[in-house]
């Protein structure tokens, strides 16, 4: 079964509940693909999650920035993934670029997350890339296939399993890589998947690309061989947004 194509709106922690329901009306009057050709989903930030997810159309799913182990006891304002699951959410945000950068700095703290985001049956997007030094360095693949090697070391089953590819350089920068360098990454990310997990899990796991996407560039993103969609920040609080979601898709049906 061919990969199907993912847009996911990251809101971060912008705007308030007023201001995401402003979104979620111009999504939900949006004239999109459909739910065959295209997935989408929206990441608002913790206190809008239940108002979006009750008012956002319902081909449209919602995602959680965080997703934490503990399940009740003694951690003040953690957000469980048990939690998550009590609101209806169905996806998760996990390490991204962002949060590796200024929270949650190390590779090995995502595989236990992880599994346990997995075992609840969320849908995990998570986010690997690699910093502007380490680039220049030229480590990029020794140090995104060491972000996957968390993960991989976790993980049985990859069914609900998307990757990002999220160099930090170019997230929230305007930044933008040109699309033979997100290429390039991602097709040595699903060989190496296919050489360290299995062909199968290279075949159907979906990898997506974030950072600097916006209306103008989205469709030379889309056309990729080894993206399978796009991940959103400042032009997903936008009706630019539609326009990714339609033209990236349409470029991929051509
Ligand atoms: O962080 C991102 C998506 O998760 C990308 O953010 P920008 O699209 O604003 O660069």
């Amino acid at each position: 079964m061919a990969r199907k194509f993912l847009v996911v709106g990251n809101w971060k922690s912008n705007g308030n509940v007023l201001e995401a329901m402003e979104i979620v009306n111009f999504l939900n009057q949006a004239q999109v693909p459909s739910q065959d050709v295209v997935e989408v989903v929206v990441g608002p930030k913790y206190e809008c999650l239940l108002p979006v997810k009750t008012s956002l159309r319902p081909d449209f799913h919602v995602a959680a920035q965080k997703g934490g182990l503990e399940s009740g006891g003694a951690f003040n304002g953690e957000l469980s993934v048990k939690t998550l699951g009590c609101l209806g959410i169905q996806w998760v945000i996990l390490k991204h670029a962002e949060v590796r950068q200024l929270v949650d700095k190390t590779n090995e703290s995502a595989g236990d997350r992880f599994v346990h985001a997995l075992s609840v049956g969320l849908k995990v997007v998570v986010c690997v890339g690699e910093t502007l030094e380490q680039r220049e360095a030229g480590s990029t693949m020794e140090d995104v296939t060491a972000q996957a090697i968390a993960i991989a070391d976790k993980v049985s089953n990859w069914d609900n399993v998307v990757l990002a590819y999220e160099p930090l350089w170019a997230t929230g920068t305007g930044k933008v890589p040109t699309p033979a360098q997100v290429q390039e990454v991602v097709h040595e990310l699903r060989k190496w998947i296919e050489i360290n997990i299995s062909t199968e899990v290279a075949y159907k796991t979906r990898i997506i690309y974030g950072g600097s996407v916006n209306g103008a560039n989205c469709k030379e993103f889309a056309t990729l061989p080894d993206i399978d969609g796009l991940l959103v920040g400042a032009a997903s609080l936008t009706p630019e947004f539609v326009d990714i979601i339609t033209s990236a898709t349409t470029v991929r049906s051509d």
